[in-house]
């Protein structure tokens, strides 16, 4: 198993190039089920979760190819997939499939949508929760599928079709919102979705829907409207930049000091984590194409943050801001509220010097003058970068154990923080 080992100390200078988002290319490459025609995905990020889901579509008959770069781009502005989903081969996704990646059971909204029927292995609980899926067969059963729950799948029919309807989400969730969304384009009639999700990817998908022949309107509101079509067709659509990877280098940024230009992306995805930045003492410009952070001298302030869904606070940055914090002059107070069990970098925190302490959903944490290098272990995906972020700052050197984890979301982490002077080398194992 890969390690990550960091020499902490030295401030990030330079540019990072910000990949297409994660959370964005899993539901575009989903949505390729719902047409015969080829959808052309460019700014797809390198990412083990993009590989897997690759893999699982493939299962359902995509046919993928990955077209060569256009002259001028660079390895940084991500890959260019035709996807072809003109036959689907099998409408059951299985547990070893599913199981492997949460987002794959986002598959039942196309299939069912497409083809009448789907056989989805639920997707069980995961590290940071339970991630349950009874919003997902709610709303499905509400726009006309018979679902039934046995041996551990979703067995959803809809033999003449779906039904457009109005359903109200009775708390705000992406997934939901992204597979009602997907099944809903090929429904017969109107849907309305009523307090759905508003994050910057929920926007991505439907503009790649509506390009492909559907009709939607208010995504980005809570209420979204979806006038369902017979047909999708292709499309080429650019996936969106990743505000997470965006906010995670601005941390790391607001962390060590230092100038860094991030590329490719918008700061207006963050307001909300960009204006916590701001308090803990980073300066953020936003210019074309990007935004510039930096921190010369000054400490971090703490600052207090809530996760929250879109516009709030992500929880998807909650592990990042908590590495920051470990080091402000004071006492933050860290709340999560989307996810049970999204604490476990504590601990490992913990093994660098941090002083936290938690009370239910709230981390306490006494920010310290010094983190010292140490070996810790990557639990998740966002968790295992705080652990990086806090290590680029920690004296001595710290060993980041599962590296796994990081590569389902991080595209090329090692490189992208070496060009701006950190000291972080990857050792294979
Ligand atoms: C609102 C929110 O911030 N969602 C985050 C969530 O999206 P993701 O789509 O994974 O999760 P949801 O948005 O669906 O979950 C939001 C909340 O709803 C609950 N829930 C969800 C579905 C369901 O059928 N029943 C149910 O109770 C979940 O347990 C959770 O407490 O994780 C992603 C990966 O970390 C983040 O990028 C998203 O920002
Ligand atoms: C936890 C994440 O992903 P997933 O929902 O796929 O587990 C994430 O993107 O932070």
């Amino acid at each position: 198993m890969d390690r990550i080992r960091i020499r902490g100390g030295n401030a990030l200078n330079g540019t990072i190039p910000i990949s297409g988002a994660k959370n964005a290319a899993l539901p575009l490459m989903i949505a390729t089920l719902l047409t015969d025609d080829q959808v052309t995905l460019e700014n797809v990020p390198h990412l083990a979760d993009v590989e897997q889901l690759i893999r699982i579509l493939g299962n359902h008959g995509v046919d993928y190819t990955v077209a060569g770069k256009r002259a001028g781009q660079n390895a940084a502005t991500g890959r260019t997939i035709h996807f072809s989903a003109r036959t689907i081969v099998d409408t059951v996704a299985p547990y070893e499939l599913v199981s492997k990646m949460r987002a794959s059971f986002w598959v039942i909204g196309p299939l069912l949508a497409r083809m009448g029927r789907a056989k989805v292995s639920l997707p069980g609980g995961c590290a940071i929760g339970t991630r349950p899926v009874d919003l997902f067969i709610d709303g499905l059963r509400a726009l006309g599928a018979t679902i039934e729950i046995d041996a551990g799948y979703a067995n959803a029919e809809a033999k003449d079709g779906l039904v457009g309807t109005r359903f109200v989400f009775p708390k705000v969730s992406v997934g939901a919102t992204h597979v009602l969304m997907m099944a809903a384009t090929l429904a017969k009639g109107e849907t309305i979705l009523e307090n759905a999700a508003r994050e910057p990817e929920v926007v991505d998908l439907a503009n790649c829907l509506k390009s492909m022949g559907a009709k939607i309107e208010g995504a980005g509101t809570p209420t979204i409207r979806i006038e369902g079509v017979a047909q999708l067709s292709g499309t080429r659509h650019s996936v969106l930049p990743d505000r997470i990877e965006t906010g995670t280098y601005a941390m790391a940024v607001a962390m060590t000091g230092g100038n860094v230009l991030l590329t490719n992306t918008d700061a207006h995805l963050l307001d909300n984590a960009l204006g916590a930045l701001r308090q803990a003492g980073a300066e953020i410009e936003a210019v074309e194409g990007g935004l510039r952070v930096s921190r010369n001298g000054g400490g971090i302030h703490p600052v207090d943050v809530m996760t929250d869904p879109y516009p709030g606070f992500p929880t998807d940055l909650q592990a990042q801001f908590m590495g920051l914090m470990t080091r402000a002059e004071g006492v933050s107070h860290i709340t999560e509220t989307i996810f049970e069990n999204r604490f476990m970098h504590v601990q490992e925190l913990a093994r660098l010097g941090a002083r936290i302490s938690l009370s239910g959903q709230t981390a306490k944490v006494e920010g310290v003058p010094v983190l010292k290098g140490a070996p810790v272990m990557a639990t998740d995906l966002r968790a295992s970068v705080s652990l990086v972020i806090a290590g680029l700052v920690a004296e001595g050197e710290t060993e980041v154990n599962r590296v796994y984890h990081l590569d389902r979301g991080f595209e090329r982490l090692e490189e992208k923080l070496t060009g701006c002077g950190a000291d972080i080398t990857r050792i294979a194992g």
